[in-house]
């Protein structure tokens, strides 16, 4: 395929997509952008404060009304997604429509081995959670939302692998 104009990064907490999108970003002279940060930038707060003051689901409101604006917004970019992003509202569907999605798919295994669980603790979804625990609810996490990131356009294995790697394994469908 044609190098997208739009191109979205799912995947797991700690799955890489910030790394990889930045790489990429760079690469392809495209503009990166995550998705956390668009919602905090715009709404003034933290995505911690978010949840703490207005729950999850003012939260996954924002998120949707942000994507769909980036969505609808200047061509030539990356966009590292949350790791919840796909899984909420029809924002997946929309994802589709307007860009190309790419899953970083990585084990859950490499994934708290990256991570650690002082990272993830510090996340909404894992706040007060013990290693176990939280080992436990990234389990839970993937198995309900890997029917969404499986949706996407191309999926790339993560674990073992290099970002420089992933970049040239991504540029192979770019080709034509
Ligand atoms: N290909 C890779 N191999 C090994 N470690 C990696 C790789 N890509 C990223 N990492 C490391 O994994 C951790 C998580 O990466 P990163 O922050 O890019 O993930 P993320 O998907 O953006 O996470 P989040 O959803 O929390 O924003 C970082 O410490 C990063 O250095
Ligand atoms: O996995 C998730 O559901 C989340 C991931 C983060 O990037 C944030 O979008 C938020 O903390 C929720
Ligand atoms: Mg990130």
């Amino acid at each position: 395929m044609r190098t997208p104009l739009k191109i979205i990064l799912v995947g797991l907490p700690g799955s890489g997509k910030t790394t990889f999108g930045k790489l990429l970003a760079k690469q392809l002279n495209f503009a990166f952008l995550d998705l956390d940060q668009v919602i905090e930038q715009e709404s003034g707060l933290s995505i911690g404060q978010i949840f703490e003051q207005d729950g999850e689901g003012r939260f996954r409101d924002l998120e949707s009304f942000y994507l769909k604006k980036v969505l609808d917004g200047i061509e030539g970019f990356v966009l590292s997604t949350g790791g919840g992003t796909p899984c909420f509202n029809e924002n997946m569907d929309l994802i589709n429509e307007k860009g190309v999605s790419v899953y970083l798919d990585v084990s859950l295994e490499e994934i708290m081995r990256r991570l650690g669980n002082d990272t993830l603790g510090k996340r909404p979804m894992f706040s007060g959670l013990g290693q176990g625990e939280a080992t436990l609810k990234l389990k839970s996490l993937l198995a309900e939302r890997e029917n969404y990131y499986l949706q996407s356009k191309i999926k790339l294995s993560g674990d073992d692998i290099s970002t420089e790697h992933l970049l040239s394994e991504l540029m192979g469908f770019f080709k034509s």
